[in-house]
């Protein structure tokens, strides 16, 4: 019987021999690599921390003790541990299991994550209301290198510096963002995971560790000395000092009986600590070890030999044209310049990079930054390009207010991943960008119908005098052709590609094609429907919505909730022309959180394909 088979609790993993731990930590590989082939998933950060999974569960009470993962994308083992070993094989499908930790699925799931960084500000709070409550629980944040680039975890270590509570901080540093880790942090990490001789003199203060049968105060005394002894350098250990934290490390984070004793001693502090782990992105598979990037985040792949299985030889991905219009227009554009927010390969960016790494940032996890350095560079008459995820923008929402469209100033937002994402669920969905950027004042917002259109669009944002936001989907474009030369669009001007005298159809971005697509259905029964690609959430083409209206039925279609969206624009705009007598249908997700799955699931389920659209119509004429 395979060990496995004998955790159903991770108290189980107590009467295990340290032989039986590593035995264990190789099935919890196979395990996460096997459904990771069949589902997809984040396998490079979830097979770095196994060892470090079994050490924290073997050593803490889970769930009366806290374990807080960032971002929640390294937690397999930890579902797998945690009785979710049989569930494990729907992993990120629809109705499955959630690729991130998550309070409904789980007690020992203690906070629900996919964003980055809030792990140090979530275990304070459980710390606090743990001494207010009078209970005597650890609470323990484990945080990536890359998640420490994130300003809210700073603001957290600056809190609980102040608060000086019960905390466990364990820092698992692969040197590894999603791509290569940025920044001065990064830098400081990596200096002292490959210094030798700060190596040296750890190592011996290990062993005289190790020969003093102590624990607690101490303990902690004698590896603050080590630190200071380090005369000359600055180290993470004093950085971490200073916010008030006791720091242990760099630890072999692959070694079980070290993580294993060192947990043990720290779990008798009262102190807040921090511990330095150094694990390897992708650990015990080759191809995941090889390439962290590409197995950071990735869909069905052969097991054997690392491949993956889609997404070669279909249209360019949306992403893809974004990358490469970004070349094209900074080619001709000196003031052009590029920023992400540590997703340089899933904003398309990258390729950018390359050709002009001068006008390239990479800011790290880092998004409020992102949009208030390119406010400044576009105040020096610069024209940035800040490409971010929909759901990350949220981050950095009063950023885009208070530093962008108070100001009038000409920041172009390329939101990637708008609409459903896909497997990764309610954590990444972009379905609230048109909601929450159509009440800013001065914002010109676009959505392409297809990639061809994005190009254009582009141009457009960066040829108007304020703030733009462009935004798309995950995935593949229609393969439509690519025109080679930028032309900007008429501003606030949307298109009537087909007419019907029965309704009108308005579409936003991915839902266009699928509008034409309902019409033709439609047409074959009989009905005819106008079709019009509005292009622009604002500012809106009144004079379309006004010819449109005339029809009398009006559907709205977004790939966004409907509550502030596009179609409410448009119930504005007849409401403010007294064009009360025409009938509406606005088609967007609901006042809900949009769950996991395929994004064909999931536009299906929520009425968002042709057929869906071509059934609207027909309810709306009484058919
Ligand atoms: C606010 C936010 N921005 C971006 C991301 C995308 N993202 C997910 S994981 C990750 C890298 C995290 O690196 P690290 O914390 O070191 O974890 P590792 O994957 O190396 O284990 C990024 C950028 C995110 N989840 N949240
Ligand atoms: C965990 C996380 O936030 C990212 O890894 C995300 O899963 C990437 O998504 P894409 O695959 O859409 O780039
Ligand atoms: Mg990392």
């Amino acid at each position: 019987m395979a060990l496995l088979d004998r955790i159903t609790e991770p108290k189980h993993l107590r009467g295990l021999s340290l032989r039986e731990l590593e035995q264990l930590a190789g099935e919890l590989r196979d395990k996460i690599i096997d459904t990771c082939a069949k589902n997809g998933g984040h396998v490079a950060p979830s097979l770095g921390v196994v060892e470090l999974t079994i050490a924290l569960h073997r050593v803490f009470d889970s769930p009366y003790d806290k374990i807080v993962w960032d971002v929640g994308h390294q937690a397999y083992a930890h579902k797998i541990l945690t009785g979710r070993k049989e569930a494990f094989s729907t992993l990120r499908t629809l109705g499955g299991i959630s690729g991130f930790p998550k309070r409904a699925e789980s007690s020992h799931d203690v906070f629900d994550v996919g964003h980055s960084s809030t792990s140090i500000s979530a275990s304070l709070g459980m710390a606090v209301a743990r001494d207010l409550k009078g209970a005597r629980n650890k609470v323990l944040a484990v945080i990536g290198d890359g998640s420490m680039t994130g300003g809210i975890a700073y603001e957290a270590l600056n809190h609980a510096g102040d608060l000086n509570k019960d905390l466990v901080v364990i820092l698992n540093d692969n040197e590894m963002s999603i791509s290569e880790n940025v920044g001065a942090m990064s830098e400081l990490l990596s200096r002292t995971v490959t210094n030798e001789f700060v190596h040296r003199i750890r190592k011996d203060v290990g062993a005289f560790l190790k020969a003093l049968p102590m624990v607690g105060t101490s303990a902690l005394q004698i590896a603050k000395k080590a630190e200071e002894s380090l005369k000359g350098l600055f180290t993470p250990g004093m950085l971490f000092q200073a916010f008030g934290f006791e720091y242990i490390g760099p630890i072999d984070g692959h070694n079980i009986p070290l993580l294993l004793e060192t947990l043990e001693n720290v779990r008798k502090f009262d102190d807040a600590v921090l511990i330095h782990v150094v694990t390897k992105k992708g650990k015990g598979y080759p191809p995941a070890e090889k390439n962290p990037s590409l197995f950071h985040g990735v869909g069905p792949f052969e097991r054997e030999t690392g491949k993956v299985l889609k997404g070669k030889g279909g249209p360019a991905s949306y992403t893809g044209i974004f990358g490469e219009t970004m070349k094209k227009i900074a080619r001709e554009n000196e003031k052009v310049v590029a920023i992400t927010a540590a997703m340089p390969d899933g904003t398309g960016l990258s390729p950018f990079a390359k050709e002009f790494p001068e006008r390239f940032f990479d800011v790290g996890i880092a998004e409020q930054h992102a949009i208030t350095f390119a406010a400044g560079l576009a105040a020096q008459g610069f024209r940035p390009v800040v490409a971010l995820y929909s759901s990350f923008l949220q981050r950095a929402y009063d950023q885009v207010f208070h530093d962008v469209c108070l100001q009038n100033l000409p920041v172009l937002l390329a939101i990637d991943r708008a609409g459903v994402v896909g497997n990764d669920g309610p954590t990444h969905h972009g379905v609230f960008d048109l909601s929450y950027l159509r009440v800013l004042p001065g914002l010109t917002i676009m959505a392409p119908k297809d990639e061809n259109e994005l190009q254009h669009m582009l141009q457009t944002g960066l040829e108007l005098d304020g703030p733009s936001a462009v935004r798309y989907p995950r995935g593949s474009g229609l393969g439509v052709p690519i025109e080679q030369i930028l032309q900007p669009l008429p501003v606030g001007k949307g298109e009537l590609l087909r007419d019907g005298k029965d309704a009108a159809i308005m579409a936003v971005g991915t839902m266009v094609y699928q509008a034409l697509r309902a019409a033709e259905t439609l047409a074959a029964e009989g009905i005819e429907v106008a079709v019009c690609n509005a292009r622009f959430i604002k500012p809106l083409d009144r004079e379309l919505v006004i010819k449109l209206a005339a029809k009398g039925r009006l559907i709205t279609v977004e790939e966004n909730v409907l509550q502030g969206g596009f179609g409410t624009g448009v119930l504005e705009v007849l409401e403010e022309e007294e064009l009360t007598e025409t009938a509406v249908t606005r088609l967007g997700y609901p006042d809900a959180f949009v769950e996991q799955g395929e994004q064909h699931e999931l536009l299906a389920r929520y009425g968002l394909n042709a057929e869906g659209i071509a059934a609207a119509v027909r309810k709306s004429l009484g058919r």
